[in-house]
C-alpha cells in the first residue's frame, strides 16, 4: 500500500486524483490539502486540511509521497515541507521561474528525497516529445513553431509542456532564439516561435509545426480528459517511493514501470 498526500486537492487535477486513488486498491489518500482558511474541513466526503498547516499535516499523516498540483509559489512551500519531513514527491505544477527551479533542486538535493517532476504526466505527451526530437533531427533547416491551447482558467503561459518542447527543439536544432507570439514588423529569423491560445474548456493541445519548401509536418497531441494526467501522476507516485534520491523524469518512470 502506498500512502499519498495531495496538495491542490480541491483543484481540477486534485479532485480527479482523489477519484483515481479511490479506485486504486494499492493507494490510500492519507491527507488532502488546499486553501480552506481554517484547520480541517470536510468537503464532500474528503477531509481537507488548510494549506498553512502542510508541515503539521505531513508529520501527522506520514505519507510515502506528496503529489502537488497547485501554483508555483504554493508548490515551493509544499516541496519545502516534504523535504523537511523526508517525504518523496510528485510535482505536476507548471510555471516555475528559473530561480524557483533552482531552489527546488537544492531543497530536494539537500533533503536526499526522491522526486518526479514533469510538466506533463500523460503517456501520449511523453511519446510526443520523442517524436518531436526525432523529427527535429531530420528537419533541421525547417522553420519550427510550437502552438498550445488550454482552457480559459489556466494561469501560466506558455504551458509547461510547451516550454519543455521548446527545450527539446532548442537542444536538437541548436536554436536559442525563442519568439513568443508575433506582432508588428517581425520577419522570421532562425527562431522557435511559441503561441499560447486560451479558450473555453480545452483540456490541453500541443502542436509542433515544421515547415520547409513546399511542405509542412505537424506533430500534435490532444488531451481529451485530465484523467490521462492523473493516471500518469499516480504511476509516478508508485514508482518514486522506491526510487533513489534525486529528481527524476517521467521518461524514467515509463521506462521502468
Ligand atoms: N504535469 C501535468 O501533467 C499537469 C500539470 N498541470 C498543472 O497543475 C497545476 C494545477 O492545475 P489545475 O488543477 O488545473 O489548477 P486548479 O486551479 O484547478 O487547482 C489548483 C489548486 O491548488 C490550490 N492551491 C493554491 N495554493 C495552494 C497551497 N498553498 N496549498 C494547497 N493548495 C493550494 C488552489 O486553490 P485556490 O483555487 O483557492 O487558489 C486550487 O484548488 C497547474 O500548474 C497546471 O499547469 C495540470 C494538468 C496536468
Ligand atoms: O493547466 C493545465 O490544464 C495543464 N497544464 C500542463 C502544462 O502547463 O503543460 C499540462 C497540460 O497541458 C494541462
Amino acid at each position: 500500500m502506498t500512502d499519498v498526500a495531495l496538495t491542490g486537492a480541491k483543484g481540477r487535477m486534485g479532485s480527479l486524483i482523489i477519484d483515481e486513488i479511490r479506485s486504486s486498491p494499492d493507494l490510500k489518500l492519507v491527507a488532502a490539502i488546499d486553501i480552506i482558511g481554517i484547520g480541517d474541513r470536510v468537503l464532500g466526503d474528503v477531509c481537507v486540511s488548510d494549506a498553512r498547516d502542510v508541515q503539521r499535516v505531513l508529520r501527522e499523516s506520514r505519507p510515502d509521497v506528496l503529489i502537488d498540483f497547485t501554483v508555483p509559489s504554493a508548490a515551493l512551500e509544499n516541496i519545502h515541507a516534504a523535504a523537511d519531513t523526508g517525504v518523496a514527491l510528485v510535482v505536476g505544477t507548471t510555471g516555475f521561474s528559473e530561480e524557483q527551479l533552482s531552489i527546488i533542486e537544492e531543497m530536494i538535493k539537500s533533503a536526499g528525497i526522491a522526486a518526479v517532476i514533469s510538466p506533463n504526466f500523460s503517456l501520449g505527451v511523453n511519446v510526443f516529445w520523442k517524436l518531436v526530437e526525432m523529427a527535429a533531427r531530420s528537419l533541421s533547416d525547417y522553420d519550427v513553431e510550437v502552438i498550445e491551447a488550454h482552457h480559459r482558467k489556466k494561469k501560466d503561459a506558455p504551458s509547461g509542456t510547451a516550454m519543455r518542447t521548446v527545450e527539446i527543439l532548442s537542444r536538437s536544432l541548436g536554436i536559442e532564439d525563442v519568439r513568443h507570439g508575433r506582432e508588428g514588423m517581425c520577419e522570421r529569423g532562425r527562431e522557435i516561435g511559441v503561441h499560447a491560445v486560451r479558450a473555453g474548456d480545452i483540456v490541453g493541445d500541443h502542436t509542433v509545426l515544421f515547415a520547409g519548401p513546399g511542405e509542412r509536418i505537424e506533430i500534435k497531441h490532444q488531451a481529451h480528459s485530465r484523467s490521462a494526467f492523473a493516471r500518469g501522476a499516480l504511476r509516478a507516485a508508485r514508482w518514486v517511493v522506491k526510487a533513489p534520491p534525486g529528481i527524476h523524469s517521467m521518461e524514467e518512470v515509463l521506462a521502468s514501470s
